[in-house]
């Protein structure tokens, strides 16, 4: 296993979904509107520590593979020879949710010149199994720092991490991917637009960005560090489960991941389903009421997994679904 200290030595400070993905945008733009779009935003370079390193078996996975020169990936092509995905380290962290296994990894697809951090969420043993439900999902600072209700970004997690808690194995891999791709500041400007009245496509074409810019190689290099088979995608998005099976994920089945809509997200899900091609019918296996109050778990194969120390936490309707109170 290569040195982690030497590894990490290399690699500056994130930035990376602007600097990566929208290499085209290498100077500042000023819209009309005062908004300005910030393309390659380096930061200095920087010499980052890993802490707690252990000696676990898994060994630092290497994103070549033999076979694809080229990954298409969002609005580029990518050089697989110039991606890495490490393994850093990993510990149990105890949360409102439950427990879970963190796993730390440095990702970069330009010989480490810049990178990003994916975490591996766990709950239980996915190490070699088939059929692992596994939620990928993309940062959102305005919802799951500031508790922005434009959205249903920190819903949608919370529902995934208690999904697994309450029914391993299953795991959350959380890719520092804010804004689908482009980046919070320019994020913030797409929000800017929005004020106007432009929904959240308009918003990022108005910007020259694209509509969605996420690319998903470490969601691969992680699946295969851990020897998972195939997975059940935790997901509404069509269009993630057509890129993970155009990296070779094999994807077995989806599990939908509703949340109700609420004053200030009825449009942005609206635009989900009618311009982005979003599942988001309702009956699905769970609820969220946006602002607050009660949820609703329909799930049959949660109900019938929850142990005996979780169920104290569940109630079930006169349907016999379970319901319970995710207020924390
Ligand atoms: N550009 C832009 N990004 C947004 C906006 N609202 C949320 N996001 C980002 O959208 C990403 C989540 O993508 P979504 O399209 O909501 O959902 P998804 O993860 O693709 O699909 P699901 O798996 O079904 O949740 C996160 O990175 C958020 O930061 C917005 O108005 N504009």
């Amino acid at each position: 296993m290569a040195s982690v200290e030497r590894m990490n030595s290399h690699y500056s400070a994130s930035s990376v979904s602007t600097a990566y993905f929208n290499p085209r945008f290498r100077s500042y733009k000023t819209l009309k509107s005062n908004v300005c779009i910030i393309g390659d935003l380096k930061s200095s370079r920087e010499t980052q520590t890993a802490h707690g390193v252990s000696n676990s078996s898994s060994s630092p996975v290497n994103g070549v593979t033999s076979k694809s020169t080229y990954s298409r990936v969002a609005n580029q092509d990518i050089d697989e020879k110039r991606v890495l995905t490490k393994f850093v380290a990993e510990t149990l962290l105890p949360t409102r949710h439950g427990k879970f296994r963190l796993r730390g990894y440095k990702h970069s697809v330009d010989d480490g010149v810049t990178f990003s951090e994916p975490t591996a969420v766990i709950n239980g043993t996915v190490e070699g199994q088939e059929e692992v439900p596994v939620r990928v999902h993309d940062a959102c600072y305005t919802s799951e720092v500031l508790g922005s209700l434009k959205c249903d970004c920190a819903e949608q997690l919370e529902l995934a991490l208690k999904r697994i808690s309450k029914c391993p194995p299953g795991m959350v891999i959380y890719l520092q991917q804010e804004g689908r791709g482009i980046g919070l500041a320019n994020k913030i400007a797409a929000y800017s637009l929005q004020e106007q009245g432009m929904d959240t496509v308009d918003a990022n074409r108005a910007l020259g960005l694209p509509d969605d810019s996420r690319e998903y190689i470490s969601v691969r290099n992680i699946l295969a560090d851990l020897g998972i088979k195939s997975i059940r995608l935790i997901t509404n998005n069509p269009r993630k489960i057509n890129k993970l099976r155009g990296l070779g994920i094999n994807i077995t089945g989806r599990i939908p991941s509703i949340v109700e809509a609420g004053e200030h997200n009825q449009g942005y899900l609206d635009t989900k389903r009618e311009r982005m091609d979003h599942m988001l019918e309702e009956g699905d296996w769970c609820h969220f009421e946006h602002e607050g109050g009660m949820k609703e778990l329909r799930d049959s194969e949660v109900k019938d997994c929850v142990s005996s120390d979780a169920a104290s936490d569940l109630d079930y309707d006169n349907d016999g679904k379970i319901k319970f109170d995710l207020t924390i």
